[in-house]
């Protein structure tokens, strides 16, 4: 079977974040063939580059939205997607078409750390 492939999203204030628990947890996310919005994509690269990253644009230039297509096509089993609750953005309806397309296609998505955590402990392949 192909590896399971996990989608790593961050917006900007919450990359920091994003990027130390992909470094807490880099054994178990190297399992994953990993798909990232362009700048977070980069960000975890420099932290962790032997990670098998493939970067799709960044997120205010359509990013949310590849990767939602890519839910839609099954190509995505998990989403790991820190949002920002706090700060407008003008690419919000590409956030919720792909949060709403994960919902719609029953894929676990974690919109925060402690949700993350509780995917990576449940995760057993
Ligand atoms: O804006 C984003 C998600 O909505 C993330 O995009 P970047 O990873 O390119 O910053």
């Amino acid at each position: 079977m192909a590896r399971p492939r996990l989608a790593l999203i961050a917006h900007d204030l919450k990359k920091d974040d994003l990027v130390d628990w992909v470094g807490t947890h880099e054994k178990q996310v190297a399992l994953f063939d990993i798909v990232a919005t362009g700048t977070t994509g980069t960000r975890i690269l420099e932290r962790c580059p032997e990670l098998p990253v493939t970067r799709v644009k960044s997120g205010p230039l359509g990013g949310d939205q590849q990767i939602g297509a890519m839910i839609a096509e099954g190509k995505i089993h998990g989403v790991i997607f820190f949002v920002d609750p706090l700060t407008p953005m003008p690419h919000d309806v590409d956030v919720k078409a792909l949060t709403r397309l994960a919902t719609l296609y029953d894929i676990p998505i974690a919109l925060n750390r402690a949700t993350a955590d509780l995917m990576v402990k449940g995760y057993n392949p």
